[in-house]
């Protein structure tokens, strides 16, 4: 057998409040965030909202110190990893590649390359499959791949999720029971799981597994913590105009307040580091609403980060992949391509969802056109001598 490699995926962060604008101009530069029909405006556009969006963005950011954690947590979960797999038998080397943010998908590609991976399994960071997190590293690797055959391992295999593993379930059940045995009365707190959000267009048009993986996985945690709790499940962090998965945290919140709830314990679970939406959103944003509402006992759960119950889990994963058939990156692709491609390209007349997509469209078109009137000082507003 070859040299041995593992890819974790992951998306990366700004890790000072120079970076956050260059990051957000990435993130929204990616298809599978934002899908433009017009491509050659994906770029302008994420120019104009990565530049609106940085003074807020950054200002989270220094609120937890003046960037993310993100680099230097993976990088803790790969040394961690990598240490386990050797005292297992198993020699790898691993390697990280982020979305939008160094260390990129690119640069691992090449010391995989340089290193003479022959084996490679590429496991993402995310629990569960959305098309705009593992898919979309999936996509980036596809790509890659198309323009660079010469780059590919010989061998690689694909895990697109993984958060039925009975090490990752046990891993936050030991996460939760231990916060819960802070309590004086530990069944009456009530768990409120935090998933990151998506637009509804991504599972409902796009047949983005993830609303079905994030609830099936919110049940499996509860059954293994095994406690009566009563327990929630709503999506945080949206951005923009569009309606994204409900219940949105903020109002899910609000309306146990009302209930009466009083003590509240926030697990998130799409992610397995601290981040900003962790430190900033959850422990700062909404805290402030939930005690504002009345809720003073509101805790979290930490992120799984290094701990070892996870990491051991993240090895046996590798070790069944490389014990498995391999699965090529461009299958685990296929299912989400098979479905309805988002957004619709045929038009349909009436109140359909195309209609309501191309509108979309044309108001961006109408939009940006209007910026760069401003920005420029031309165009046929000032020509009729409106601007
Ligand atoms: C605009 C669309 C976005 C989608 C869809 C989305 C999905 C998604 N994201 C994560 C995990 C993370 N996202 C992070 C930051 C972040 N994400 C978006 C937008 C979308 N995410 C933005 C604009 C940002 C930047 C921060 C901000 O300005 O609010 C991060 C943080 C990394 C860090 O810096 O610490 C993570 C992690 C998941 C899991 C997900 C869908 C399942
Ligand atoms: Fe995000």
């Amino acid at each position: 057998m070859g040299r041995v490699g593992v890819l974790l995926l992951n998306l990366g962060g700004p890790e000072k409040l120079e970076d956050v604008r260059p990051f957000l101009y990435n993130l929204f530069a990616d298809p599978e965030i934002i899908r433009l029909p017009i491509t050659w405006l994906q770029k302008p556009l994420a120019w104009f909202i990565a530049t609106t969006r940085s003074s807020k963005s950054q200002e989270n950011y220094r609120q937890i110190g003046g960037g993310s954690p993100l680099r230097r947590i993976t990088e803790e979960q790969a040394e961690a990893l990598q240490t386990d797999l050797h005292q297992r038998g198993q020699d790898a080397k691993v390697y990280i590649g982020m979305r939008y943010w160094y260390p990129f998908t690119e640069e691992a590609i090449a010391a995989i390359k340089r290193d003479n991976v022959e084996q490679l399994v590429i496991l993402p960071l995310y629990p569960q499959f959305s098309i705009s997190t593992s898919g979309s590293s999936f996509r980036l690797l596809q790509n890659l791949w198309r323009d660079y055959p010469n780059l590919q391992p010989a061998d690689h295999t694909v895990i697109a999720s993984w958060y039925k593993r009975p090490g990752y379930l046990q891993a936050m059940a030991d996460l939760i029971q231990r916060e819960l045995t802070q309590y004086e009365d530990p069944d009456s707190v009530h768990i409120f799981f935090s998933a990151h959000g998506v637009p509804l267009s991504y599972v409902e048009e796009a047949g983005d597994p993830y609303q079905q993986e994030i609830e099936e996985c919110t049940e499996l945690i509860m059954r293994t913590v095994n406690r009566p709790n009563k327990y929630t499940l709503a999506y945080q962090s949206r951005v923009g105009p569009v309606e994204w998965l409900r219940p949105y945290t903020e109002d899910a919140i609000a309306d146990l307040a009302e209930r009466g709830i009083e003590r509240l314990l926030v697990v998130p679970i799409s992610f397995v580091s601290e981040h900003i939406e962790t430190l900033q959103e959850i422990d700062i944003e909404y805290r402030e609403i939930a005690e504002e509402a009345g809720i003073h006992d509101f805790h979290r759960v930490p992120a799984l980060n290094t701990h070892p119950v996870f990491i051991s889990e993240l090895s046996e994963i590798v070790i069944d992949a490389l014990n498995a058939p391999s699965v090529d990156v461009s299958e685990t692709l296929r299912p989400a391509e098979q479905v309805k491609i988002y957004p619709p390209e045929r038009w349909e007349w009436g109140m359909s969802p195309a209609a309501e997509v191309w509108n979309g469209r044309l108001a961006m078109l109408g939009f940006l056109a209007l910026m760069l009137e401003l920005i420029s000082g031309q165009g046929p507003l000032h020509f009729v001598g409106l601007l």
